[in-house]
């Protein structure tokens, strides 16, 4: 391995997501789901760490300058039995309590070990960096510096408002990408190849779900990684043979889960299957809710387990739904001229308003909000504005958010912020809605990419 002296600083930024359709169905692998890349990103960038020479460290200190008390710093050692490496937090000082950030530990210790696997020499301090779009929170802010579009959002990051857009699958990508781009030579690992974004792809995927304690379908880093897609998840199964992290060898079955020696991964990610047609676009829109429903995907499961042959018309009708909603878009893309005036979003709209009923079934026979009467007047609203093709719960749905899909017009948009912006819910149910805001994003099909050094630098100054 290139000693301290030689590794270069390096940027790089993945993508937020929204879901638009196939949440629940998607955690089986029969059915798909269609995934967006958004333009908010989160960029992760690393150099050396300044030494005076003679002094050798073993620590990675990484930093969120953009959130109070965000700085984590790690002492990291080889493990005996094939444990990998084991990363420590350190305390910044002795009165200070550990401000823990799982996924920056997880997404750590994973990377550094399969670097270790490769690379059996001493691995060399660094300083990481981390900043985000605005879009991921909707706390106000000030910039960074005089003249950043990075805010500073001036709480901590447990008091961030996060907007839904898979902050930490973006964090997890960007930063395992960075990270092994750092530390290994461009022959053994490089984000230009595929080879190099599927070890990514199933690096993140494992650790994002080890910090996240859980194994979801994945959706959300397949998005960070290539892009928007269409998404068949993996057998949850592939990660089950993994030990913890430090036990015996985690190390050697790491390595070859990431690199796929058994065929294992099932995994399909077609980008060719989801595109926007020229003149649409995506607008997403947070909602104040006060509300969060917990353990709907629990719920909706349980529910599918118990009444499988009512769920399984439903789940069938929808993917069939969904596909011919993924199908139009791509349609309309790449047929361009053809049904022009009026009628030329009008299959799209009848299948979202024929896929927002099934979801509405699967709402009202699992007793589980996803697209509650709050979320169905609002979306109807925003449907009936000029321009709106139409709109639906993203992801698991329940009442935080919705995505509307409309003509990429300055007038369209005007028209969806004045009835989103004096949107007044009737208080009908438990839960009453609050302020409607549209997030600064649309979509982007782009995953995962390099960001140029330099450019960082301005990004963070200018
Ligand atoms: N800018 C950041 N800097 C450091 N850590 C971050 C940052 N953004 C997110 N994280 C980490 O990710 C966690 C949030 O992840 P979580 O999965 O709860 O949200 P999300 O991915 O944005 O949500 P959703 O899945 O609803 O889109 C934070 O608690 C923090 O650990
Ligand atoms: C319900 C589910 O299908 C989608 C959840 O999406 P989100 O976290 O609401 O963006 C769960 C999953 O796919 O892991």
């Amino acid at each position: 391995m290139p000693d301290a002296q030689t590794l270069q600083p390096q940027a790089v930024s993945a993508p937020g997501k929204v879901f638009v359709a196939g949440g629940y169905l998607v955690l089986d692998r029969k059915y798909t789901a269609l995934v967006f890349g958004l333009d908010a990103r989160i960029y992760v960038e690393i150099e050396p760490i300044q030494t005076r020479s003679g002094v050798t460290l073993s620590e990675i200190i990484v930093r969120s300058p953009q959130f109070l008390d965000a700085a984590w710093e790690y002492g990291y050692r080889l493990t005996e039995g094939d444990g990998g490496i084991a990363v420590t937090q350190l305390r910044v000082s002795h009165a200070s309590s550990l401000n823990k950030n799982p996924f920056i530990e997880t997404a750590l210790t994973f990377a550094l070990t399969y670097i270790s696997t490769l690379q059996p020499t001493r691995i060399a301090p660094s300083n990481i960096s981390i900043l985000a779009d605005q879009a991921y929170y909707s706390n106000p802010g000030k910039p960074l510096t005089s003249s950043s579009r990075f805010l500073n959002f001036d709480v901590t990051l447990p008091d961030a408002h996060k907007t839904g857009l898979g902050s930490s699958a973006a964090l997890v990508t960007a930063f395992t990408a960075v990270v092994l781009s750092y530390y290994l030579p461009k022959k053994a690992f490089s984000l230009d190849t595929d080879a190099g974004k599927r070890v990514l792809h199933n690096l993140a995927q494992a650790s994002h779900c080890a910090a996240q304690g859980k194994v979801g379908s994945g959706f959300d880093i397949a998005s960070a990684v290539y892009g928007s897609c269409l998404y068949r998840r993996f057998s949850p199964a592939l990660l089950s043979s993994l030990p913890t992290p430090g036990s015996p060898l985690f190390a050697k079955t790491l390595k070859s889960l990431v690199e796929d020696e058994g065929g294992m991964w099932d995994v399909e990610i077609a980008k060719a299957k989801v595109k926007m047609p020229r003149g649409l676009r995506l607008v997403m829109c947070d909602v104040d809710c006060g509300s969060q429903t917990p353990g709907m995907v629990k719920k909706v499961l349980k529910w599918r387990e118990e009444n499988r042959e009512a769920a399984d018309a439903i789940w069938d009708k929808l993917q069939k739904g969904n596909e011919a909603f993924a199908a139009e878009l791509t349609r309309l893309a790449t047929e361009e001229g053809e049904n022009v005036g009026k009628e030329k979003y009008a299959k799209l709209k009848d299948t979202i308003v024929s896929n927002r009923a099934l979801i509405r079934e699967m709402s009202k026979a699992s007793g589980v909000p996803v697209e509650p009467p709050q979320q169905t007047a609002l979306l109807d609203a925003c449907s009936a504005v000029e321009g709106v093709v139409g709109g639906v719960v993203p992801g698991a749905g329940g009442y935080d958010a919705i995505v509307l899909l409309l003509e990429d017009k300055e007038e369209t948009i005007q028209a969806l912020r004045k009835v989103v912006e004096g949107w007044k819910a009737d208080s009908e149910g438990e839960v009453t809605i609050g302020k409607v805001g549209i997030l600064g994003v649309r979509e982007d099909m782009v995953g995962v990419r390099r960001e140029d050094v330099e450019i960082y630098k301005e990004r963070t100054t200018s």
